[in-house]
């Protein structure tokens, strides 16, 4: 029989190098061989570029949503064409966008190859494994929400299980007959299940649509992402207590080595942080403005502040607002209130004689430190 074999490999540093062979022997090193290398990645060199690289998904789910993030800090990625993988974001200098397959950006930035990246934390934490050179900078950009969880058929002997422990209570899983999970979180799945204390587990992966393994009889429970849940439901299947392995969200994620050793890399991170950072708490919050009757600033802002929702992010700003006759007999007061609360704050606003109410969006909140910078700093031991 013909066949190809891999699995026999001489490691020269980064590289392994596989024999492959038209004969089923291994043992033999004739001339019939052809040497093919395959790169492992993971020595986290720092090469000899001067350029600091971020990684960004290059199609999927999270791509549009990574670029139009970046365009609200005002760091627009300029790519010439959707299929040039290299592009600039002309606010940052020395600076290069590179796009990937987010699970290749993992590994490259594990290789070295890459500084920065932007991914899910679901592929962030399947394909780094626990590497300590990798380093979450900011671990909630608020898009590309999902959780990674287990499900079951809703029928058969499953009708009843509803949680884990139910799961991994079942007399069918045995030694010779485990629970069979197919999965394409193939580090992620082993270690969830050795981490409960499910022993008789096998894993099958595949590429996608896993919600048809277990119907096609191929497995028993699949360990998928999960966002609406419509995938599971039009497969009658179901999630269970316990299950969920993995919250998921964007992620920017960079190398150790690259923050400590790549000149600039730590200081165009700060810069990212902080436009991030600027943007998201912004996103969630009105700038209100309005006019409150008073005798003085002191006393509108002691009405104001006597509701706590009304405080904004350090206290009202009151300003006198100056009458035809030049008398002060209002103030104005500008807040920022919570997208969620804003009419209840409105209407508290009201009832402490507010008036005139304008309501604005609100674009960054510049603050005067990150508390994610800190740590950052911290994580690095700086
Ligand atoms: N419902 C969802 N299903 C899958 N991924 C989701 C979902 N919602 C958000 N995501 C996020 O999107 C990422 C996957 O995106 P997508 O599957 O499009 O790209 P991909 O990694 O290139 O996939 P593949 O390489 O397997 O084709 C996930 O890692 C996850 O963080
Ligand atoms: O909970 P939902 O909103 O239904 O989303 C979950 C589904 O989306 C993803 O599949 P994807 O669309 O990437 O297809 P694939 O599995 O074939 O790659 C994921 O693998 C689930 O199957
Ligand atoms: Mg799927």
């Amino acid at each position: 029989m013909l066949m190809s074999q891999i699995g026999f490999g001489v490691k020269f540093g980064n590289w392994r190098c596989y024999a492959s062979s038209a004969s089923s022997s291994s043992s033999s090193s004739s001339s019939s061989q052809s040497e093919v290398a395959v790169v492992e990645g993971g020595n986290g060199r720092i090469s000899e570029r001067h350029q600091i690289r971020l990684g960004l998904p290059s199609k999927g789910r999270m791509a549009t949503d990574t670029t139009e993030l970046l365009k609200n800090c005002q760091l627009s990625v300029k790519q010439v064409n959707p299929r040039q993988y290299v592009a600039q974001i002309p606010e940052l200098s020395n600076f290069e966008v590179w796009f990937q397959r987010p699970k290749d950006i993992v590994r490259k930035l594990v290789s070295g190859d890459l500084d920065l990246g932007i991914v899910g934390l679901d592929t962030f934490t399947e394909y780094g494994q626990g590497n300590e050179d990798l380093i979450i900078v900011h671990e909630a950009l608020a898009y590309g929400d999902c959780r990674l969880s287990l499900a079951i058929p809703q029928y058969g002997i499953f009708e009843n299980i509803n949680s884990l422990e139910e799961l991994a209570k079942m007399p069918q899983w045995t030694a010779s007959k485990p629970l069979r999970v197919a999965t394409g979180f193939t580090y992620l799945g082993p270690k969830f299940m050795k981490d409960n204390g499910l022993k008789h587990v096998a894993f099958s992966t595949a590429d996608g649509a896993l919600e048809a393994a277990p119907a096609m009889g191929i497995a028993d429970a699949i360990l998928d992402l999960v966002s609406s849940g419509t995938t599971l439901k039009e497969n009658n299947l179901k999630e269970i207590e316990g299950g969920v392995v993995l919250e998921s969200q964007a992620v920017l994620v960079a190398s150790r080595k690259s923050l400590v050793q790549r000149k600039g890399v730590l200081d165009t991170t700060h810069e990212i942080l902080e436009r991030l950072e600027a943007h998201l708490r912004a996103i969630g919050q009105f700038t209100v403005t309005a006019n409150m009757r008073g005798r003085s600033d002191k006393e509108v802002a002691e009405r104001v502040v006597s509701h706590p929702s009304l405080c904004g992010l350090q206290g009202p700003t009151v300003s006198p607002v100056f009458g035809p006759d030049g008398e002060v007999k209002h103030y104005a007061i500008v807040i920022c209130v919570p997208k969620k609360a804003l009419y209840k704050s409105m209407k508290q606003l009201r009832a402490i004689g507010g008036s005139g109410v304008l309501v604005s969006p609100l674009t960054y909140i510049f603050d005067e430190e990150t508390p994610r910078w800190r740590r950052l700093l911290s994580t690095l031991g700086i």
